[in-house]
């Protein structure tokens, strides 16, 4: 990472709020294979949720971005849904939970939160701005991938979620986006880095938002 141009100034936020997801009880829980099923299904069928509103994004993002990332970010689009959303039925399938649940969910209030962050952030303001709020969904879940395989779970159905994350599919999809933040920042005032600093800390909140919602299996009020 200390290779990028960008990590002195957008790093400092994800490392600190990395430390705090992994040892968060839903990581921990996925690790020691204690996760309760109920809050696995709960963060599985949220997360499809997400990964719908998240693709808008990222096109969104594309339609902004400079002709040498458009396409990346645009086959990001398809691939996010493509990739992430394959595993998701069959997670739950697994885990014996029932895969109709992902029609019948409305989104919870941090995933509503969290979604609509993103596309405000992606839609109305410049691009390196957009990019910064898209950054930690890729690295985190890139981090979380490698530092849980080192000693995997006990539980099959989290084992198989922990290696899609580990796996060099994913490495390869996080590489382009590092490398397009990357050119960017090279590009940008100091101004600039710092409003990307900014979102790049409240996305990686939001990251540690969406895993504590599962286990709290959080609801709107009525
Ligand atoms: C909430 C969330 N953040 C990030 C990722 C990884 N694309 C994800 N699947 N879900």
């Amino acid at each position: 990472m200390t290779s990028y141009t960008w990590w002195p100034v957008l790093g400092a936020p994800m490392e600190d709020g990395l430390k705090r997801v992994l040892a968060h009880d839903f990581l921990r829980g996925l690790s020691d294979g204690t996760l309760p099923r109920e809050a696995f299904g709960y963060f599985v069928i949220q997360d499809t949720l997400y990964l719908g509103e998240y693709a808008r994004a990222l096109a969104l993002l594309a339609a902004k971005a400079p002709s040498g990332a458009a396409g990346t970010l645009a086959a990001h689009a398809g691939s996010a849904i493509a990739t992430e959303l394959g595993l998701h039925p069959a997670l739950l399938e697994q885990a014996g939970l029932d895969p109709a649940l992902l029609h019948t969910t409305p989104k919870s209030p941090a995933t509503t939160a969290y979604t609509s962050y993103l596309l405000s952030v992606c839609a109305q303001r410049p691009f390196h701005e957009g990019l910064a709020a898209v950054l930690p969904c890729y690295w985190i879940y890139q981090q979380v991938g490698m530092a849980l395989a080192t000693s995997g779970s006990s539980d099959p159905v989290y084992e198989r979620w922990i290696e899609s994350y580990a796996a060099p599919d994913f490495a390869r999809s996080v590489a382009e986006m590092l490398q397009v933040v990357d050119d960017t920042v090279r590009e940008l005032s100091d101004r600039q880095a710092t409003d990307m600093a900014e979102h790049v800390e409240i996305a990686t909140r939001y990251e540690w938002m969406f895993w504590d919602a599962a286990v709290r299996e959080e609801r709107w009020p009525w």
